[in-house]
């Protein structure tokens, strides 16, 4: 937990949270942290709340503390969106504080309601509806709806150009007192970059068509600096996130990083023979390969490299008439994302009559997701070496169809 001046009357208070499956499922091997932002004007206002998690609306209370602000003061209660993550502390907060307003699109407002029987004192706002908290603070108000939940909204000071973009330009890894891009070095940034990636195709990916709105609006705002609700203050160069999300949303469709992704899996080591092949193939050329087995890997780590790779080789069994059933949920999982696009080829072992690749082609189909697959290499029980040398050659297809379009 760490409590920051961003500039002058405005603070971030950061919750770290290891440990747990973020949405009760996405692994975070360098947790997340939760951030709250404080508005001093003459008004006080605290944008974005913290988790309910056990001991978590302590930590926010604490942090307040730290900074000598009293929670009786705070005036408004900001939240961009509802998402539990970011309200869930309202309870704890009300009960030391009866006197406050939250500010809220007209979604956010309904699902407070739903979410925690909360109607009193609510100030519902629109896109570029305006509150004055005095000493020049005036927030304006940028409606994203979908940037994750449908009540999204961003928070735009205008006196200090700050972004409070909630979900919008995050990502996970933990944070500490260094939790500004203008005091961390290259090295740093790069691990936030990766997270970044991380959080995005976890947790927004499916929402990249709003993202890209979200992005077209900001175009429109003086940013000087961008605060999200995860992830680090962009102080320095809020227009670097705002590229990476670029790049993110784009990636959705196909065409993303020079890049392949080998997923795989095997029972009793047959298409495993295959992908040892493969691996030693891959490594011949000059491109980048990230290599995940299935049920081991998460989906989340998964996830994060197809959405970076416009390359993708799948290896698998046949297991009753169908996929190696892990690899069937991850496609699905992909498809869910709606990684489309992707340039494609499989491989894997059968025993009698397969089946994997009616399955493939099921979900491929299911979810729209128009993978362009190279003719897939089959064979029964250990591959022969006529089998590596096909997947040898196919492999090297499919590394030209991605060096050509770069
Ligand atoms: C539980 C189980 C179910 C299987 N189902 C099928 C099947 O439906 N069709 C088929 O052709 N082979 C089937 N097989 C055979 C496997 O596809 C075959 O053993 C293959 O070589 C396994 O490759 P692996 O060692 O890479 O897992 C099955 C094997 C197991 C263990």
């Amino acid at each position: 937990m760490n409590q920051t001046k961003i500039t002058d009357n405005v603070y971030q208070l950061s919750v770290n949270v290891e440990d747990i499956l973020f949405e009760g499922l996405w692994e975070m091997p360098n947790g997340v942290s939760i951030n709250s932002y404080i508005i001093k004007g003459q008004k006080t206002a605290l944008i974005d709340g913290v988790c309910g998690w056990d001991g978590v609306p302590e930590t926010l209370l604490a942090l307040l503390d730290k900074l000598e602000i009293d929670p009786k003061s705070i005036e408004y209660l900001i939240i961009n969106h509802m998402e539990p993550d970011h309200s869930g502390w309202i309870e704890a907060f009300k009960k030391i504080n009866s006197d406050f307003k939250i500010v809220c699109s007209q979604k956010g407002a309904e699902l407070l309601e739903a979410f925690y029987n909360h109607s009193d004192n609510v100030i519902i706002v629109k896109d570029k509806d305006t509150l004055d908290l005095g000493n020049g603070h005036v927030l304006e108000f940028v409606e994203m709806p979908n940037v994750h939940w449908p009540d999204t909204m961003a928070t735009f000071d205008t006196k200090t150009g700050i972004l409070f973009s909630c979900d919008a330009f995050g990502s996970f890894g933990t944070v500490n007192e260094s939790n500004y891009d203008d005091l961390l070095n290259e090295e740093e940034i790069d691990f936030y970059e990766k997270e970044a990636v991380r959080y995005y195709s976890n947790i927004i990916g499916a929402f990249s068509l709003p993202v890209k709105k979200a992005i077209e609006k900001c175009e429109n705002l003086l940013i000087k600096m961008i605060a999200p609700g995860h992830g680090i203050v962009w102080r320095k160069n809020p227009n670097k996130i705002i590229e990476d999300y670029s790049r993110y949303v784009s990636y959705q469709k196909g065409l993303a990083k020079k890049e392949i992704t080998l997923i795989w899996g095997s029972m009793y080591g047959m298409t495993q023979k295959a992908v040892d092949y493969a691996i030693k193939e891959l490594e011949k050329e000059n491109i980048s390969v990230n290599v995940h087995k299935v049920p081991e890997d998460s989906w989340g780590t998964i996830l994060a490299s197809v959405w970076n790779s416009t390359g993708v080789i799948l290896a698998m069994p046949t297991y009753e008439y169908k996929m190696f059933p892990p690899m069937a949920a991850v496609l699905e999982e992909l498809g869910k994302k709606k990684a489309v696009g992707r340039k494609a080829f499989r491989f894997g072992s059968y025993g009698w009559s397969g089946g994997a690749q009616k399955e493939l082609d099921e979900i491929i189909d299911k979810y729209k997701m128009n993978w362009e697959f190279i003719e897939p290499v089959e064979f029964k029980g250990s591959p022969r070496e006529e089998d590596l040398n096909l997947i040898g050659l196919r492999i090297k297809e499919l590394i030209n169809t991605v060096n050509n379009l770069f």
